[in-house]
């Protein structure tokens, strides 16, 4: 039989001369033993039956995703991670390796070592595979990774030694003085603790050491030949780098992407993640177009090339390959995830790179006007913004404001530049401010504000106007509950009218009812309201004035003592068309319709259309003196500021010319614009807020104004408040990204929904200002019917005015000139500043979050959906310094697109509030 076999198989001399120089072939056979009975046992060969070994296929990534509970297998790892000297993992079967230190200086941290040898169980030696220079730092992470395990030591010997380590194979490492030497451990067992180790740390593909082409450029990995100019490829691994000729030798089929072929299967160096799928030229040259598509897209989709999940570490909490996915298939996924430690806040939605700072209990910090920054509520100053350099940096960074005394705490030159700054501007200061905005925005009241708080007397002429004014806007909002009694009177009677044809009785009750109801006027006063209301009908209230005053009083008395006029008035907010501000003037009407009526300064302030009629009107006036606010004690700084009614613009505004010499243009909206909308003459409905926007556009980008300061009132906040309760800022298209989450009960520190609403708003026009200025707009909040609100958005131009003419006065070096005098407001007007630079900071910050990617892990490219898209809705970061950094307090309970809520289940916010804090650095 053996002899009938050999002549079937070739013979050995045959096969070798087809086959490679090192490859022979030998064949045995086993034939029954007949020699004398031996001593020992046999070793016997236990059967196995092929069909009973456990056998495992590839589960498509898509199911295992999809279906987490699907069983996995344990692998195993390290039972200890926490301990470098538990037992090693070896990766494969290291016998023999040396551990050289290149550069001679060979200290625990930053040195290399090389592996120069490595020899296989065969006793094949695969140099190639295992050169390479090991950072130690980085030899310590392979062990962590689970690829060695093993301290790394210096030598005290010159000479080599030999080093046995504790292996069950009695390995050896050689190594010699200065050299570094790898004490493996044994292999971990399978059993034992391998469970528990799996759920402290998720599975990872092993790391490679880096290769290192000694310091040469343009070395070749496999040939060692060096060219400088000659195209490489590098191994996504271990990052050596192969010539034209080597890398196909070196990289094989490339199953994994660009990888040697040690180092398939093991992961990529993270610092390379942006590289992948973006071969060199070189190589698309050598390869077809298929095959580079296949290998990129394998580089690309294949597991092990996949981020490792415990590497992203969230809350303190590495993520597990579920809560990775999640994070990668969720509607609005980081683009560029980087292994690295975040922060999350399950309130907010928000995300963001943490710098390794934790901040203990829940804090909200408040900043106030000198730069001093508390924990909410508390006493203790914890430190000063201004002082702190980072902060410096970072407002210099980001071209925000910054106080100049300050700059320079304690410095004398400072303090003297101030003086001579501030006596510049007090003499040189008569600032030309433009007031202007759409129908309805409130320019004419915070124009009338503005007169009665800086006490700039109306003329006789004004007085005897506004006092027409008001009459006939009286009448006006009569007639409108006029009208409404009439309708009140119909829908009243034909309601009787039913209940009698359902209720058969006295006929002489159902006359009654016609005759007389709580609606039915007198005949006298039927009269009057049917002649009035035609008056209205026919647009000619404005004719009967003044005589009216003369005339009708009593009637206007007779009428508003009338029960069924009273009834009407009772139902005033069922009539849309009555202007809110009616119910102030209404409640006086008889007051104000007779001949001896004089307008208080409310009743003009309240007064609609007092300066509409002319369309400009201007006034100068200048900010009083005060010891609190410490404004100007000199009263010859005027303001002339001029109202300019839209409709006075003209056509594209091309009446804005002739405001060629204003400093400053106040550009009002009301914030309760984004859910109004006004018809044109075609009957096309505009919303209010775009209307305004596209007039802001027009404004800012006019030739005649492009190089002005702009100041953004968003006026009516007080009925904003109100209405955003009930009606989502997002009606508006503009505004559909706001998406605050409702607030909590624990809520009562958070900044209300009104307030991040207006900061949502004000940081949309500060974004389109600068997009298509380049430059920056100032916004104030404002309700014009208070005093104190027009009060401090007027004094905030005046802020912006002067940084303008300061930074002018210092680029022109003026100041080292002037005189030294002192100066009394200097002090309080730094306090100003620094209330609106530390609001302007908050502002920046607010609008630049999404520029800056808080996360910061990117700077290549513009990551908008990630992080841009959330950032508009911030609106309750606070600016704080604390250990040298600054910090971003977020606390703006607002959902972000991306779905976190999602992943709130992982990461509670905990009672310590440290998932609250991000760090900026
Ligand atoms: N509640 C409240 N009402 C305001 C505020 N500002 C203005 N109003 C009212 O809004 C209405 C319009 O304000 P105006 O000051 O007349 O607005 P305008 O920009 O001059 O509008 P036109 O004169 O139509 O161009 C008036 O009834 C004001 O009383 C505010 O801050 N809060
Ligand atoms: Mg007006």
């Amino acid at each position: 039989m053996t002899s009938v076999l050999r002549s079937i198989l070739p013979s050995s001399s045959e096969r070798t001369e087809d086959l490679d120089d090192d490859y022979s072939v030998e064949y045995s056979f086993a034939i029954e033993y007949n020699g004398p009975p031996v001593a020992r046992d046999i070793p016997q060969v236990v059967p196995i039956d092929v069909r009973r070994i456990p056998t495992a296929s590839m589960a498509a990534r898509a199911v295992v995703l999809k279906n987490f509970s699907l069983p996995i297998i344990q692998p195993i790892v390290k039972s200890d991670h926490s301990n470098k000297k538990a037992p090693a993992k070896l990766n494969s079967c290291s016998v023999e390796a040396e551990f050289q230190d290149s550069e001679g200086r060979l200290d625990k941290f930053g040195s290399s070592v090389r592996v120069v040898s490595r020899k296989s169980e065969n006793g094949h030696d695969d140099l190639d595979c295992f050169s390479g220079r090991l950072d130690v730092e980085d030899l310590e992470d392979e062990c962590k990774a689970g690829v060695l395990y093993g301290d790394v030591e210096d030598l005290d010997d010159e000479s080599m030694a030999d080093v046995s380590y504790n292996n069950s194979s009695n390995h050896t490492i050689s190594a010699q003085k200065n050299w570094y030497y790898v004490t493996f451990r044994d292999l971990p067992s399978s059993d034992g603790n391998s469970e528990q180790s799996y759920h402290d740390e998720p599975e990872v593909s092993p790391h490679r050491p880096m290769v290192s082409n000694d310091g040469k450029k343009g070395l070749c990995n496999r040939c060692n030949k060096t060219n400088r100019f000659g195209e490489k490829e590098f191994c996504i691994v271990c990052s050596a780098k192969y010539c034209k000729k080597c890398v196909l030798r070196a990289m094989g089929s490339m199953p994994e992407g660009r990888k040697c072929i040690p180092c398939i299967g093991y992961r990529i160096d993270e610092s390379k993640r942006g590289l992948l799928g973006k071969c060199s030229r070189m190589l698309r040259k050598m390869l077809a177009d298929d095959a580079v598509k296949q290998i990129m897209s394998s580089e690309i989709s294949c597991e092990v090339n996949q981020l490792p999940p415990h590497l992203i570490c969230v809350n303190d909490k590495p993520l597990s390959i579920e809560e990775l996915v999640l994070l990668q298939s969720c509607s609005n996924p980081p683009k560029k995830l980087r292994p690295g430690k975040y922060w999350y806040d399950k309130v907010s939605g928000f995300w963001g790179k943490a710098a390794g700072i934790h901040c203990e209990g829940n804090p909200h910090f408040w900043v106030t006007a000198d730069g001093s920054y508390q924990h909410e509520g508390m006493k203790n100053v914890m430190g000063k913004l201004w002082e702190k350099k980072r902060v410096r940096i970072v407002c210099a960074a980001l071209s925000l404001p910054f106080p100049s005394d300050t700059s320079n705490p304690g410095g004398d030159v400072d303090k003297d530049m101030d003086k001579v700054m501030t006596k510049n501007l007090e003499s040189k200061m008569m600032n030309k401010l433009l007031l202007v905005g759409c129908d309805q925005s409130g320019t004419s009241t915070i124009f009338k504000q503005a007169k009665i708080v800086y006490n700039v007397p109306f003329s006789d002429d004004e007085k005897q106007n506004i006092k027409f004014v008001i009459q006939r806007n009286v009448y006006h909002y009569l007639c409108i509950l006029l009208e409404g009694h009439a309708r009140f009177e119909e829908e009243f009677l034909i309601e009787m009218r039913r209940q009698r044809a359902d209720k058969p009785g006295p006929s002489e009750y159902s006359e009654q009812v016609d005759e007389s109801n709580i609606y039915s006027f007198s005949p006298r006063l039927k009269a009057f309201s049917d002649w009035l209301l035609q008056i209205m009908m026919s647009g000619n209230l404005e004719a009967i004035f003044p005589a009216a005053t003369r005339e009708y009083s009593p009637l206007i008395e007779e009428l508003w003592k009338d029960k069924a006029f009273q009834a009407t008035y009772k139902r005033r907010n069922e009539l849309h068309t009555l202007p809110r501000v009616a119910n102030y003037f209404l409640d006086r009407a008889v007051e104000i319709s007779r001949i001896d009526y004089e307008p208080s300064q409310m009743d003009i302030l309240y007064a609609e259309d007092i300066t509409s009629s002319n369309g400009v009107a201007s006034m100068e006036f200048s900010f009083p003196k005060s010891s609190q606010d410490g404004y100007m004690e000199s009263s010859d700084e005027n303001n002339p500021t001029i109202r300019v009614h839209t409709s006075s613009l003209g056509e594209n505004c091309k009446w804005l010319e002739m405001f060629e010499d204003v400093n400053l243009v106040i550009y009002c909206i009301s914030l309760t614009d984004y859910d109004e909308y006004h018809e044109d003459i075609n009957g096309i409905g505009t919303n209010k807020m775009m209307a305004a926007k596209n007039l802001f556009e027009t404004i800012i980008t006019h030739p005649t104004l492009a190089d002005k300061e702009y100041l953004l009132v968003l006026n009516k906040y007080d009925l904003l408040e109100e209405k955003i309760e009930r009606v989502p800022l997002s009606q508006c298209d503009w505004f559909q990204d706001f998406n605050p989450v409702p607030h909590s009960a624990n809520s009562n520190n958070n900044p209300s929904l009104a307030q991040r609403g207006f900061h949502y708003v004000a940081v949309k026009f500060k974004r389109l200002f600068s997009d298509l200025t380049g430059r920056k707009l100032f916004v104030s909040r404002a309700t014009g019917l208070e005093a104190d609100s027009v009060d401090n958005a007027l004094k905030y131009c005046r802020e912006i005015l002067k940084w303008d003419d300061e930074m002018q006065t210092v680029s022109m070096n003026e100041w080292s000139s002037e005189s030294m005098e002192p100066s009394t407001s200097l002090g309080a007007n730094r306090s100003m500043r620094r209330k609106t630079v530390v609001s302007d900071i908050v502002f920046g910050l607010r609008a630049l979050a999404g520029e800056l990617r808080l996360d910061l892990g990117d700077d290549e490219e513009e990551d908008d959906s990630w992080f841009c898209s959330t950032s508009l809705a911030a609106s309750s970061f606070l600016v704080i310094s604390k250990n040298g950094f600054l910090a971003v307090i977020l606390d703006l309970n607002f959902r972000c697109k991306m779905d976190w809520s999602e992943l709130a289940r992982w990461w509670p916010v905990g009672p310590k509030g440290e998932n609250r804090v991000g760090w900026l650095e």
